[in-house]
């Protein structure tokens, strides 16, 4: 267990999460996001790119006008006309992005690392002489030359910025390298080190929880994982990560989790997969009987934590792979009492049932399968 320390949750929902192809929010949609987001008490949410338009604009306006208790934060490029439409949202901080690795900056600056470094340091003084906060993004960190990100990252702060993103763009770290590298800018840099991984390895979890260890103190997170590609670390698993694996407390009604779930895969159109962590329907379901059997002693056999903790509940479901105990157990609980053979020919009914409708049993069903007396 580490000891506790105050990481704070940067939600990026409304902005790396819209990006997720075929994903696209109303403004009813975002004000309900945010403001669920707010009442669960993430401290702090990107909530878009003003310079996407007016439309977008217009509902970054109006999210900034909800008097939510959460920081608004913009995303920018190193443009003063992008900084320029995060001010004119009302905003108060602004993110500003800049290409950190060769790949990047040879695709978007000619390789011109010097332009890179004149375009932030415009942008960062153009943003505090208008009085914002400043945080920056090194876009693709993880593959930059360590030397370049951190004088990127020593500039920043240099320049006026409280915050440094590092970003793993293409999800290719693993949890040691990721350690590693933001180990040293946490150990050279005196600004707030933020997380942004995605899960293109399936590591976005891991990675950020290793960045947290090497010293990082917020983390980017999407309800659900969404996001480009593969998605982001979602804000569900890195809530219940760090309290459970480290012992640190993110101040979240973590008992709202399934309900801000919900709330976004309705709005993305996107159903949660059943076995999506933490989140997913059978996060808390028991059916194989030696699962089933132990949970019935006690829970903790097979479950990480209570299912209240995330605001779901437990359920046993009758299927293929469940044992006596566990029919005894539901059968029971509609006062019926059978004997040994009994029970063993009716849980033979129940797996060749469960194989013709390739499912589990309803209550109903299995009541069904009980022969009349
Ligand atoms: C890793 C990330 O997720 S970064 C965030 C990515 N998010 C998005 O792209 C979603 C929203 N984006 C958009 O709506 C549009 O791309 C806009 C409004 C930002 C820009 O649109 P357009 O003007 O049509 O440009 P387009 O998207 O085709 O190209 C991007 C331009 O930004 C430049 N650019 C990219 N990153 C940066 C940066 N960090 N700083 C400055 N310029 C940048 C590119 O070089 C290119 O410049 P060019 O137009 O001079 O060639
Ligand atoms: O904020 C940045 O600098 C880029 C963030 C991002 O979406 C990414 O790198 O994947």
């Amino acid at each position: 267990m580490m000891n506790n320390h105050a990481i704070q949750i940067n939600d990026t929902t409304l902005r790396d999460g819209e990006q997720a192809a075929g994903i696209a929010f109303t403004v009813e949609e975002k004000i309900a996001i945010a403001t669920l987001l707010d009442a669960i008490g993430v401290q702090e949410l990107e909530v878009g790119i003003p310079a996407m338009g007016q439309e977008e604009a217009e509902s970054i306006k109006t999210i900034a006008n909800l008097g939510l208790n959460t920081k608004l934060l913009g995303w920018n490029r190193a443009n003063l006309s992008d900084i320029q439409a995060s001010i004119d949202c009302g905003l108060e901080r602004v993110h500003i992005s800049v290409p950190v690795s060769d790949i990047q900056i040879d695709a978007k600056f000619q390789g011109r690392k010097r332009l890179v470094l004149d375009r932030l340091k415009d942008a960062i003084s153009f943003a505090r002489d208008r009085g914002l906060s400043v945080s920056v993004g090194g876009e693709d960190s993880s593959r930059a030359d360590e030397s370049f990100l951190l004088y990127v990252a020593y500039s920043a702060q240099e320049w006026g910025a409280f915050r440094f993103r590092f970003c793993d763009t293409v999800g290719i770290l693993d949890p040691i390298s990721t350690y590693n590298k933001v180990s040293r800018l946490v150990s050279h840099l005196s600004i707030a080190i933020e997380m942004h991984m995605h899960d293109d390895f399936g590591l976005a979890l891991a990675n950020t929880l290793a960045g947290v260890r090497a010293g990082a103190v917020s983390v980017n997170t999407t309800v659900n994982g969404i996001g480009e590609r593969a998605g982001n670390a979602p804000l569900e698993e890195v809530v219940m990560g760090l309290k459970h694996l480290h012992g640190i407390q993110t101040g979240i009604d973590t008992k709202r989790l399934v309900e801000m779930s919900q709330l976004v895969a309705k709005a993305t159109n996107y159903p949660v997969p059943p076995w999506k962590a933490i989140v997913g329907e059978n996060t808390f379901a028991h059916e194989s009987g030696i699962h089933a059997h132990g949970v019935l002693q006690n829970p903790v056999t097979y479950e990480p934590f209570a299912p209240e903790d995330v605001g779901w509940e437990r359920r046993l479901v009758v299927g293929k792979h469940s044992g006596r105990h566990l029919l005894l157990s539901v059968l029971q609980q509609h006062g019926i009492n059978l004997g040994q053979t009994e029970i063993q020919s009716v849980l033979d009914a129940v797996r060749h049932q469960s194989v013709q409708t390739k499912r589990s049993l309803t209550v109903e069903e299995l009541l069904s399968l009980v022969p009349q007396k």
